[in-house]
């Protein structure tokens, strides 16, 4: 037999299938295994995405080196959408292949040389180790370890540096009949306590072994040299047994049913249909914000077990909050696997296997999920399908919504894309019946949605000069502490000051490596370029003409949080940004704190504005609605009601009716008076219009082609040269803007010019852009790199 194979080089020359022989003692090697093969000279990993019995390969086929794993990491349909997948998203397989596995799993491995002879093996520079080839920078090095090789003193060997280990206990199983440890416990010395103490355990209690080392350790207070000496003695065997790290070991949940009102049932019924019909339909669930689109969700995934069949259910990120994984495994119990980027990569792993071994029904998870190896499935659901971060900006640049479909495909059943603010796409597709349009058009709880009042910043009195608020808002949230109700405030920028700028001359400080400025953190004392990371002391001075009128300007949110303390000082106030998220555990510690009622406040960036579900807050605040208004992308008005609309949402979703006070410096623009009255059918005719009259997508498809080079010249040269290219063999009706600089020139000292293609029809478009992948790879060593992303989310 003979085994086709993708191999572990990203490159273009390599992104084919090479076939092996598969020699007796691998026999059983099976589709979707990772395997070890000879290239050349050298030993890669690869896949085997075929096993076939005939060759067309002329010569003769090497062997296939060994099977990585015990059972293959994917599936049949997953080696199958790698295939699909590349060629949509010009990345090459084996990028994908990788990506579809837990992350510990995609560690390289590592070459190793070692010596062939003693005398070698006494040479200073191995100690008693091999030498580990890919950790050696040092040119001289590596010639003298090639002329080791050659002269045969050494070899390479490859190990697989797989850090996935699967967790172990130990357990101790007893080897003798109860009557043999009697006449051992009567031969034992009176002073020997330890050990007869142990030998009762295991006379009176042997109907329990096997037993832990942890249980019997402290039922018995003895040590570990306790067990170890009743293992020498033969008197017990020690064993090590795999168990799952358990990352959500500390929930205990308790269903709550509901009975789902007209709406919801409604919306049910139709997907229901199709899971039962085994129907590859895909439904747009457009639900205003409360309407109880969740239950609509567990509902759908609990008739789809009762069909035998398996469920996804995709979140973003940011709202995989203990709240939903405990509904979700309320309902299901065991039978969930969660996968998000909180859990330890061993954790990840841990829930990885359990899902491809068929051990759990249900897995819940954020973009990468959509690769779990489920098999069987029966329906997917996305929840918030408008989130951009459904889309990974770094190669592989793959959609999960646009995977989900493929798989949903593949497997006939429904596709379920939920939302209070679908994605302008997504929307219009159910107009045109690709998609079917579902409406939840109340809450859940038949209340209103709360009343949204603009503030105009222009008009209005601040609470202070210097300060955020306006009277209005502090006299709302000053209200609602003393109500004892809560209140949320969302800010869209994190530090303190996203800029500082010199009154004298001008001067605006500027990350070194990035076209940015860089924001001022008073917590850490420090300027921060939030892209690279880059860090320097705050200035006293102007760093360009010494003046000390310098001013940091654009308040972030440890500003606000500084203004609210000074405003309310007996508000207890919880903040919420990437700074004070970043150790494990905090997000869950912050909302659990807040859920319990222990502070007033919670204050965040978006983080705070998505499918939250507190039933005591009745006010939500937003300081500044514009911070993304203005940013030179088409989607900016939908990014800006979206944002708007969902932390609306987060007000009133209970008994108590609930209010939003925006504030904005441009109260007539339409994403901020249509975000006022929540009326996501109106904005959405109206942003058609504008993307109708600016021939933006949906009614072009979009491909953002990006340069970029450490020399601002080679990368403008190399993108005119990518559009002359494209200008002689498109079509006269696609549309090819630019290149022109990015809207942020330089990230990371590399200048990025980029080319917008925008086409309703162009056939020979993917094969003419996996052209240009291709001539990118020989000019990468010239220091260029282009990107291609079908479909971007950002253009900027
Ligand atoms: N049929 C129902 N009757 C009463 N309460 C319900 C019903 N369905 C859902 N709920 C409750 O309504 C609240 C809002 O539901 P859910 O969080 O699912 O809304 P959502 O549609 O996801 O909103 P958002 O888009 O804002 O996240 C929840 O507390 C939920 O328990
Ligand atoms: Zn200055
Ligand atoms: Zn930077």
């Amino acid at each position: 037999m003979i085994a086709q194979v993708i191999v572990d080089i990203a490159a273009k020359q390599t992104d084919r299938i090479f076939e092996y022989h598969i020699p007796d003692e691998l026999e059983g090697v099976e589709l979707g295994s990772r395997v070890f093969v000879p290239f050349g000279p050298r030993k890669l990993q690869g896949f085997v995405v075929g096993i076939v019995d005939h060759s067309e390969y002329q010569g003769k086929l090497k062997d296939l080196l060994l099977v990585v794993d015990e059972q293959p990491p994917l599936t049949q349909e997953l080696v199958e959408l790698s295939k699909a997948l590349a060629n949509k998203i010009f990345t090459y397989r084996i990028s994908i292949l990788k990506t579809m596995l837990p992350a510990v799993m995609r560690a390289n491995y590592r070459k190793l040389l070692t010596p062939t002879d003693e005398i070698t093996a006494k040479l200073p520079i191995f100690q008693g180790e091999a030498i580990d080839l890919n950790k050696v920078t040092d040119e001289k090095m590596n010639a003298y370890y090639r002329k080791l090789l050659k002269n045969g003193q050494a070899k390479v060997e490859y190990v697989v540096g797989n850090q996935a280990k699967a967790k172990t206990i130990n357990t101790y199983s007893l080897t003798e009949k109860t009557d043999e440890y009697e006449k051992i416990y009567n031969s034992l010395r009176q002073n020997a306590v330890k050990q007869k103490q142990l030998l009762m355990d295991m006379i009176e209690d042997a109907s329990n072994y096997p037993k832990t080392q942890e249980a019997i350790e402290s039922a018995l207070q003895i040590t570990t040299s306790v067990l170890s000496n009743a293992v020498k003695k033969g008197w017990l065997k020690k064993n090590s047994v795999e168990v799952y790290r358990d990352p959500e070991a500390d929930i205990i949940p308790k269903a709550k049913r509901v009975q789902l009102n007209d709406e919801q049932t409604g919306a049910l019924n139709e997907i229901s249909q199709a899971i039962n019909e085994h129907l590859a339909r895909t439904f747009l669930l457009e639900g205003v914000t409360g309407s109880g689109k969740t239950e609509v969700y567990l509902h759908a995934i609990e008739q789809t077990l009762n069909q035998g069949r398996t469920a996804l259910m995709l979140v973003p990120e940011i709202s995989l909050t203990p709240q939903m994984v405990n509904q979700v495994k309320a309902r299901f119990g065991q039978n969930v696997a969660v996968l998000h980027s909180a859990l330890s990569k061993g954790e990840k792993y841990d829930e990885w296997r359990k899902i491809r071994r068929g051990e759990v029904k249900v897995v819940v998870g954020a973009r990468s999920a959509v690769f779990a190896p489920l098999k069987n499935l029966g329906l997917v659901v996305i929840d918030e399908e408008h989130e951009s971060s459904y889309k990974q900006e770094s190669d592989p640049r793959y959609h999960a919504r646009d995977v989900a479909l493929w798989r949903c495909q593949y497997n006939d059943c429904p596709l379920v894309l939920g939302s209070a603010t679908p994605s302008l796409s997504s929307r219009a597709r159910a107009q045109k019946n690709v998609y079917k349009l579902l409406r939840l058009t109340k809450r859940a709880n038949k209340k209103q949605l709360p009343a949204v009042k603009l503030i105009d910043l222009k008009q209005i009195q601040f609470a202070g000069s210097q300060f955020d608020f306006s009277v209005e808002l502090i006299e709302a949230i000053k209200e609602r502490i003393q109500k004892r109700e809560q209140v949320i405030l969302m800010l869209n920028r994190r530090g303190f000051a996203n800029f500082m700028l010199c009154r004298e001359c001008g001067y605006v400080m500027k990350c070194p490596n990035c076209d940015l400025s860089l924001t001022m953190h008073k917590d850490t004392a420090s300027m921060q370029c939030h892209y690279c990371g880059f860090t320097t002391k705050i200035p006293q001075a102007c760093p360009n003409c010494q003046s000390r009128q310098i001013r940091f300007l654009g308040s972030g949110t440890q500003k606000v949080q500084e203004e609210l303390t000074e405003l309310i000082p007996d508000a207890k106030i919880l903040r919420m940004d990437v700074d004070t998220t970043r150790k494990k555990g905090s997000y869950k510690r912050i909302l659990d704190k807040f859920a319990a009622h222990d502070a007033d406040i919670l204050l965040g960036t978006q983080m705070i504005a998505k499918g939250l579900d507190f039933p005591n807050v009745t006010l939500v605040g937003v300081i500044n609605a514009d911070t993304g208004l203005w940013v030179p992308d088409y989607n900016a008005s939908e990014r800006t009601f979206e944002l708007l609309t969902q932390v609306a949402g987060r007000a009133g979703r209970a008994e108590k009716l609930g209010e939003v006070y925006i504030q904005t410096y441009n109260p007539e623009h339409y994403a901020i008076r249509l975000a006022e009255k929540q009326d996501y059918e109106q904005f959405y005719r109206y942003e058609m219009n504008v993307r109708h009259a600016g021939n933006y997508p949906p009614y072009y498809y979009t491909i953002l082609i990006s340069v970029a080079s450490a020399k601002e010249q080679n990368a403008a040269k190399e993108a005119f040269r990518i559009r002359r290219k494209l200008q002689s063999s498109l079509s006269s009706t696609t549309i090819i803007l630019g290149p022109t600089p990015s809207a942020i020139s330089r990230l990371k000292n590399q200048y990025y010019y980029q080319i917008l293609v925008k086409y309703k029809k162009e056939t020979g478009l993917i094969a003419l852009l996996h052209e240009i992948q291709d001539a990118a790879q020989e000019i990468k060593k010239y220091g260029l790199n282009v990107y291609i992303d079908n479909e971007p989310e950002r253009i900027m």
